[in-house]
């Protein structure tokens, strides 16, 4: 039988068919065909199964339609490995709800592992970021946090529950609306408050105009868009406007407890001339009385006499009294000329606290403390960090042509077209003069360098005025990449060298150190 040709075997096959009585189907045939060869059938391929499990499957993307297409001709080729290979393509396209299909079937992927897309990583991707967004939402609402503790410990699990994962994460996404709904409105109110305490402040140093600058620039910094730098910028001030008050206050009480010690002392002068002013009257009267009453010129000397020695006493007393309140005036005088000497000393030592009081911008103390911050910042992150130094070109001509305030105005309006022009994150610090230094986190040399031709460009279109008319202020500036291991000293005089050759190579340039 081995020797016979597929068409023998046929031949025989359906001889045997009609001998058995067998009905001519497809399997009928195939398993007398294996029975005359002599072979084996092949393993069952559940064909209707399979292409009911193929319509089952949703086609929603151009990945399930292509993966579903070739599941189909794998079922017609009967090939297992080419079904299994559309169906872990398949389900690499996207999770599948579990609905029930017109077939009546299923879908897969009742189980979360079922579909990649929501492997233990991809869970514990979600629980990380619930972990880190909860620190944002504040620890007011106990509810939420034990909540989010809860579901945290559910989508760790091994295996989650898919169903119960989707109502869980449901939930918290419900309650997380409201909180940070809440929270955004806590910081909106809290801001309004903040204000509130930096006008008051304001209204009570109406006469001090290094705090009501101080104040401006608060009221400036606390308003949104608000980042870190800035709060850090309200923060700073804020100490130096309550370390100037204190001191303001001693000063005060100390002035004030002279001025008591001044008028008691005033008052008790007064209340002793009253006394010696009464007894003269006292003596005058008696005198007067005694003149009245004498007959001849002898008994006339010694009432004079007596006259003229209380007179003697009320004039040294007066005196006495006049040498002691001009001493009192004087050193009246003397404590109030001290006490402005103290004021004006404290003004500039405050002052010069971190920010430069003409342009607002940080002083050199500021800038170092910046600098410090920012650098560790960058070395913490592994995030680039440039510092770029720009110097107002022609300045002593500015000055000599127009005046010494104008450059000043200039100076002050250079500062706010920076500060308008650059990022929140970036801090504006003056250097010198006319020198300024500009510190930018997170930039690397060539932005760096793009961020100071775009503020070029910004002071050619926002023109400083003077008298109406319209005066284009330019600088030169070098921009240097912090480098590893560097200071910010080292990185700010390369960028010095970058400024020093953009002002010998023309001016109104920026180079990079
Ligand atoms: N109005 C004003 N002028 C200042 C201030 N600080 C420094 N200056 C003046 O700035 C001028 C700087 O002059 P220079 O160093 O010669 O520089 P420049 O004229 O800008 O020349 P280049 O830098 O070469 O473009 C000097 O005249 C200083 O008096 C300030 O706070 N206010």
């Amino acid at each position: 039988m081995a020797d016979r040709s597929p068409s023998e075997i046929a031949r025989e096959t359906f001889k045997q068919l009609s001998l058995k009585k067998l009905a001519p189907t497809p399997e009928n045939y195939q398993a007398l065909y294996h029975e005359v060869a002599g072979t084996l059938p092949p393993a069952h391929f559940p064909f209707d199964r399979l292409r009911q499990i193929s319509a089952a499957l949703p086609a929603k993307n151009p990945g399930q339609q292509k993966q579903c297409g070739l599941l189909e001709s794998a079922i017609s080729q009967r090939s297992w490995e080419g079904v299994q290979n559309a169906l872990v393509g398949y389900a690499g396209f996207g999770m599948v709800a579990p609905t029930v299909s017109d077939s009546g079937l299923a879908p897969l992927a009742a189980s979360p592992h079922s579909n990649p897309a929501l492997t233990p990583e991809f869970m514990e991707q979600i629980a990380r970021l619930i972990d880190n967004a909860l620190p944002a939402l504040g620890t007011d609402d106990d509810r939420f946090l034990e909540q989010a503790r809860e579901l945290l410990a559910f989508i760790r699990q091994p295996v989650p529950d898919l169903p119960r994962t989707k109502t869980m994460l449901a939930n918290f996404s419900h309650r997380l609306s409201f909180t940070a709904e809440d929270q955004a409105e806590i910081k909106i109110v809290l801001l309004q408050l903040l204000h509130l305490v930096f006008t008051n402040i304001g209204e009570l140093c109406i006469d001090d105009q290094w705090l009501k600058g101080q104040i401006d620039a608060l009221m400036e910094a606390s308003t949104p868009p608000l980042s870190l730098r800035r709060l850090d910028d309200v923060q700073r001030r804020l100490v130096d406007v309550i370390a100037k008050q204190a001191e303001a206050k001693t000063r005060a009480h100390e002035a004030q407890t002279q001025m008591r010690e001044l008028l008691v002392a005033f008052v008790d002068r007064l209340s002793l001339m009253g006394e010696s002013s009464g007894v003269y009257q006292v003596r005058i009267e008696e005198c007067a009385r005694q003149i009245e009453q004498v007959t001849s010129i002898e008994e006339l000397a010694p009432v004079l006499q007596s006259a003229l020695s209380a007179t003697r006493s009320m004039a040294l007393d007066t005196q006495n009294s006049r040498e002691q309140l001009q001493f009192m005036r004087d050193k009246t005088e003397q404590a109030e000329a001290e006490i402005s000497k103290l004021h004006l000393e404290l003004d500039r030592v405050s002052a010069q606290a971190r920010h430069d009081p003409l342009t607002g911008a940080l002083n050199r103390r500021g800038l170092d403390e910046a600098i410090q911050r920012e650098i560790s910042r960058a070395m913490r992150k592994d995030t680039p960090l440039c510092l770029a130094l720009l110097d107002i070109d022609n300045f002593k001509k500015l000055n000599d042509d127009l005046g010494h305030e104008a450059g000043d105005a200039a100076l002050t309006h250079l500062a706010d077209v920076t500060r308008a022009s650059m990022r929140p994150q970036d801090t504006l610090a003056r250097f010198g003069g006319e020198e300024f230094v500009i510190v930018l986190p997170d930039t690397g040399l060539e932005l760096g360098v793009l961020a100071l031709t775009r503020l070029q460009r910004e002071l050619t279109k926002k023109f400083f005025l003077r008298d109406n008319q319209k005066v284009l202020i330019t600088f030169s500036a070098g921009v240097a990449q912090l480098a590893t291991g560097e200071s910010g000293v080292d990185c700010i005089k390369r960028a010095d060298q970058a400024m020093y050759l953009a002002k010998r190579t023309g001016k109104n340039r920026v180079l990079a150190g």
